[in-house]
């Protein structure tokens, strides 16, 4: 349904942050893990057609959606990392005056509008001026936003930045009950966000995809690598730094660790079966 297409993007005077990746999406939650500055926020905004990549296609439903984004940007639902507010407007106000730049009719606007605020959780601050609104609640109104004329394809760069533990959850339940017939992509740098809903998990690093393919797959990329040890206090900083470790637990025996390596990396070390952040781990120290 949306395909990029060997995308490359070089930024004047920099390396690239995108570097001739390709990806072909139907619907479903796929997630996009990487960490900082590896592509992310480029590839979602060449997708959402809010920038052109420098070489490579985008394709909706088999048309260029590069020389012709409307009718991808009419299918589309965006919320980019960035997403700004305006502060004196009331979450009604903004959600109508974006539905109008969409082009909902004013009777579909209020009927979705009335639904997303519920969904969302904010009916009850909906006349509220978004310049009291906590960031929790903006990052909602975002969500909010992106969900308006019930689009087909749901882009979503880092959603789950800046909201609690609970409203992460509602929201994972959502884009994933979402992805059901849509296609959904959501960047993010924690694995969390992902593992229980994704479908398919895309892993970026410098601009190039390391790991793509469903969560089991990805995690069978670290099979027979994983292992845990427990180490004395004072010599847990030094073994991190010196081994790829994904996770260091204190207790009372020590330090827990727990690491990636071809061969056993202590004496003492136990295998353990991988989960998804051995493997991201795994991809992007490769
Ligand atoms: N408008 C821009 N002009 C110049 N360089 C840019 C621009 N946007 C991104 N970059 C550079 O491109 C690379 C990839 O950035 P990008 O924001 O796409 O990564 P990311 O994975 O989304 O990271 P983050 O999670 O930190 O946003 C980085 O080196 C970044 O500095």
């Amino acid at each position: 349904m949306l395909e990029l297409l060997d995308i490359t993007k070089v930024y004047k005077g920099h390396k690239r942050a995108v570097d001739g990746l390709t990806l072909r999406l139907a619907p479903g939650l796929i997630g996009l893990l990487g960490p900082n500055g590896a592509g992310k926020s480029s590839l979602l905004r060449i997708a959402a057609t809010v920038t052109r990549p420098t070489t490579g296609t985008v394709r909706f439903d088999g048309a260029d959606a590069v020389a012709r984004p409307d009718p991808l940007r009419r299918a589309l639902g965006y919320l980019p990392q960035d997403f700004g507010v305006y502060p004196h407007l009331n979450a009604v106000e903004f959600l109508t005056y974006l539905a109008a730049v969409k082009g909902l009719s004013a009777r579909t606007s209020r009927t979705q509008i009335d639904e997303l605020l519920e969904l969302v959780n904010l009916t009850s601050a909906g006349r509220r001026a978004l310049g009291g609104y906590s960031g929790g609640m903006l990052r909602r109104i975002g969500i909010a936003q992106a969900l308006l004329g019930d689009p087909r394809v749901i882009i979503v760069d880092e959603p789950t930045a800046g909201l609690d533990p609970e409203e992460r959850v509602r929201f994972r339940n959502l884009l994933s009950s979402l992805a059901a017939t849509r296609v959904v992509l959501l960047s993010t740098h924690i694995v969390s966000d992902v593992e229980s809903v994704a479908a398919r998990v895309a892993v970026l690093q410098a601009g190039r995809l390391r790991l793509d393919g469903p969560p089991e797959e990805v995690v069978r990329s670290v099979a027979g690598h994983v292992w845990e040890a427990t180490v004395p206090v004072a010599a847990a900083a030094d073994l991190q730094q010196r081994l790829v470790t994904t996770r260091a637990v204190r207790s009372a025996a020590g330090v827990r660790l727990r690491m990636l390596s071809p061969t056993r990396p202590l004496p003492d070390a136990e295998p353990v079966a991988p989960d998804l952040e051995d493997a991201y781990v795994g991809a992007v120290n490769r």
